[in-house]
């Protein structure tokens, strides 16, 4: 996909974001001047639409800092809020880094059901496949037949080769077959679903600690990421599910999917704001080209609702 072509789809996936912020903030503008009344309410209409505490306070005080006793202008508030939200996403901006070496790197993707995983597992081997890297998948999530066959579809349809077993089958020896047959085909990267679920939280552990130890064997680095994926359109959710995942399995990454057409985008700014974990990349839709590292000056400005300037 084409910068242009992504940078519109960006800025449209985001625009019920902004819509909300906007309606949030109706009935602020045009007041008389700023007041502490009216900062209370913006900083009110910034929390609800997902930006967190932090940076709602942040920008309630350059507001107040700058427009005291002012008329309050949508361009300038906007331009505010563009600038606060760049600044807490831009440390988590951070592109999946291919280094391991031993070759292959070892990434473990896990999500709760109907979060994206498996789609985003296939578009971010397409990524990395465009970057001229040799991307293998292993359908670890042997809990439902349908995840494997779901899995292989994509495999076939990106032209990446894929471990897969029976359903019930043991993840940690796919995981195993998977590191040998990477290492013999000269893969750089091993992409592994997992039954990463929250309904079943032992399990999961279990499940992971078991492939941890099969891996450790082969290379004590290994696994190298574990990325999470997350649905932006559950909002608050989202949250909680870093919460949790980061304590039972030590999640390393982000990966926000689904910020195509949800209001509740800000869920981003609030993630980067509470966690600071990397967000190696955002998914804009189903297709596979709709993944990629993102530019948090962009972001911020498409939440925000300002359209970039000199581009
Ligand atoms: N709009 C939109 N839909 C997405 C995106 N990513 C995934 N989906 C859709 O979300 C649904 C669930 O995606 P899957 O990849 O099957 O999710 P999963 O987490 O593997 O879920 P299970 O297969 O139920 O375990 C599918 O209909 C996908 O097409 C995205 O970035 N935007």
């Amino acid at each position: 996909m084409s910068e242009a072509r992504w940078h519109e789809k960006l800025f449209g996936g985001f625009r019920k974001t902004s819509d909300r912020l906007g309606e949030n903030l109706t009935g602020l503008f045009g007041k008389a001047a700023l007041d502490e009344a009216t900062l209370d309410e913006i900083e009110e209409a910034l929390i609800a639409s997902d930006l967190g505490p932090a940076t709602a306070g942040r920008i309630r005080a350059r507001l107040k800092g700058e427009m005291f006793d002012k008329g309050l202008d949508e361009r300038a508030l906007r331009e505010i809020v563009a600038q606060e939200i760049e600044k807490v996403l831009a440390p988590v901006a951070k592109p999946l880094e291919i280094e391991a070496f031993p070759r292959p790197q070892v990434i473990l993707v896990i999500g709760v059901n109907g979060s994206g995983k498996t789609t985003t597992i296939a578009k971010l081997a397409h990524l990395l496949q465009e970057q001229d890297y040799a991307v293998m998948l292993v359908a670890g999530d042997t809990f439902r037949a349908a995840a494997i066959g779901q899995l292989k579809v994509w495999a076939d349809r990106i032209g990446v080769p894929i471990i897969s077993g029976k359903e019930g089958g043991d993840a940690a020896g796919l995981v195993f077959e998977g590191v040998k047959q990477g290492t013999e085909k000269g893969i750089d990267v091993l992409i592994v679903d997992t039954a990463g679920r929250l309904q079943n939280k032992a399990g999961l552990m279990d499940e992971l600690a078991k492939i941890r130890r099969v891996l450790g064997r082969l290379n004590p680095a290994a696994p190298h990421d574990v990325l999470l994926v997350l649905d932006a359109t559950t909002g608050q959710n989202a949250l909680s599910q870093i919460e949790i995942f980061k304590e039972t399995a030590g999640v390393t990454g982000l990966i926000m999917t689904k910020l195509d057409g949800t209001a509740r985008g800000g869920v981003l700014v609030a993630a980067a704001e509470r966690y600071g974990m990397p967000v190696h990349a955002i998914g804009l839709g189903e297709g596979v080209d709709d993944l990629k590292p993102f530019d948090p000056a962009e972001v911020a400005r498409a939440i925000a609702g300002v359209e970039r300037i000199g581009k």
